[in-house]
């Protein structure tokens, strides 16, 4: 697969799931909930994080009191669930030669959750990239470049889109300024998911 679009080094695949792919992925997520159920992460700051989150695979993102780290549990103890082929099979249609994906941050934004403008600096080597994949309701992207404070530029993410941040974009300033809801009826009671696959460790 080629990206039909990029983005200061950020490659966007627009649709590069279709509807039916785009199910199977929802009902994946769905087994990943039930054994391992959303939370709003609290930030080291004491702030509670707007956006609903859970993991899958040999580490999972947790945001705590005292920092960001990758983790084996999930709070309530129990370890990740696996991360599922056809979520794996989406990391490999768009990277050559990185190792599978050790985590996958499942993120549920409803209509009034964002993300502030970030970097995801807490893998261990940034050689390998993120992939993210938009479910649901569309999602405004906002991506910067290396420093904070930057201009930056936007982009609506829709359902089916898989965003490929590597290279000089791996450690890019992005973040998610809103949700556009309704946009979708792929989730029956709307909002929108995003996973993102790391090689974390
Ligand atoms: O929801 C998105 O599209 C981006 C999520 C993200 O940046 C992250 O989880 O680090
Ligand atoms: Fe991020």
């Amino acid at each position: 697969m080629r990206p039909n679009l990029s983005i200061r080094g950020f490659h966007i695949y627009k649709t590069a799931l279709d509807i039916g792919a785009q199910r199977q992925l929802v009902d994946a997520v769905r087994d990943i909930v039930k054994a391992a159920p959303l939370m709003r992460p609290q930030t080291p700051s004491g702030r509670q994080m707007s956006v609903r989150m859970t993991s899958a695979g040999r580490v999972g993102w947790t945001a705590t009191a005292s920092g960001y780290q990758y983790a084996t549990r999930h709070p309530s103890g129990v370890a990740w669930p696996a991360i599922p082929r056809k979520i794996l099979d989406v990391w490999s249609s768009v990277t050559c030669d990185a190792p599978l994906p050790d985590s996958c941050l499942i993120n549920f934004y409803d209509e009034a959750a964002r993300m502030g403008l970030h970097r995801d600096h807490d893998e261990a080597d940034f050689q390998w990239p993120v992939v993210s994949i938009s479910l649901g309701d569309e999602g405004l992207l906002r991506v910067g470049g290396l420093e904070r404070g930057g201009t930056t530029e936007s982009i609506w993410l829709q359902s089916g889109d898989v965003v490929v941040m590597g290279g000089q974009a791996r450690l890019a300033y992005h973040g998610i300024d809103r949700i556009k809801g309704g946009s979708s009826r792929l989730l029956p009671n709307g909002g929108r998911l995003n996973l993102t696959l790391r090689v974390a460790t």
